[in-house]
């Protein structure tokens, strides 16, 4: 029976400490194989609905996550450390709201502290947090800007996110090597054109 086997199969990726994935998931990746021109019963297919299914589950981690609990451990003893601090070069990837295609760059994320720091991974954290979802690139940049502004109240924060979309390499449009450029710079760094100038040249803009 139709059940019975679905019961066994779930059976097999609990054994193997994989996550069951729904019947109807599965099917609408077969529909999209089908779609794309290819034979979803073919051998080499036959296991690739559950491996996306899973793949996209990690993708998009992000949405199990709530980015500013990374922020919650802060630490007021800086040894009266008062200038910016700045995380450059952070690689991440996500994925374009309009395509779900790959969003592949690197962030750089300063802040300048008023009375607390965080552990620096956890700027990365927050970062991908944000980034394992579906998103447009102006809104991961003002997300991760945000929310470090709300959970540390620091003087400014700013966040430069440099990124290439594979809906512009991959298909569409086809240009490879573009880079899209955002900035998010909120308080001292938004105000301030001496902050503003020294954070985005230690950023290397
Ligand atoms: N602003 C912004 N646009 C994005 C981002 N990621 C993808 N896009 C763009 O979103 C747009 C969607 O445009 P549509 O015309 O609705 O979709 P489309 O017909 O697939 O567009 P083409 O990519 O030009 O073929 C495209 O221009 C993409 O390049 C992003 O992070 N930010
Ligand atoms: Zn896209």
């Amino acid at each position: 029976m139709a059940h019975d086997h679905l019961h066994d199969e779930d059976d097999d990726d609990l054994a193997r400490g994989k996550e069951p994935v729904p019947h109807d998931v599965q099917e609408a990746i077969r529909t999209l194989i089908r779609w794309s021109g290819d034979d979803p019963a073919r051998e080499g297919l036959l296991d690739t609905p559950k491996r996306v299914a899973r793949a996209w589950k990690e993708y998009c981690q992000g949405y199990g996550e709530d980015p500013s609990a990374h922020l919650a451990r802060q630490f007021e003893e800086v040894g009266g450390y008062n200038e910016l601090v700045l995380l450059k070069d952070i690689p991440f990837q996500s994925h374009c709201e309009h395509h779900m295609a790959p969003i592949v760059g690197k962030a750089a994320i300063a802040y300048l502290p008023r009375h607390k720091v965080v552990g620096i991974s956890k700027l990365a954290r927050v970062l991908h947090a944000y980034a394992r979802r579906l998103q447009i690139q102006e809104r991961l940049t003002s997300e991760v800007a945000q929310c470090i502004w709300d959970a540390l109240k620091p003087h400014g924060v700013a966040v430069v996110i440099e990124a290439q979309h594979g809906c512009m390499t991959g298909r569409g449009v086809r240009t490879p090597g573009v880079g899209m450029v955002t900035s998010r710079l909120i308080g001292t760094f938004l105000e301030d054109n001496r902050s503003r100038k020294e954070v985005l040249s230690l950023m290397g803009y």
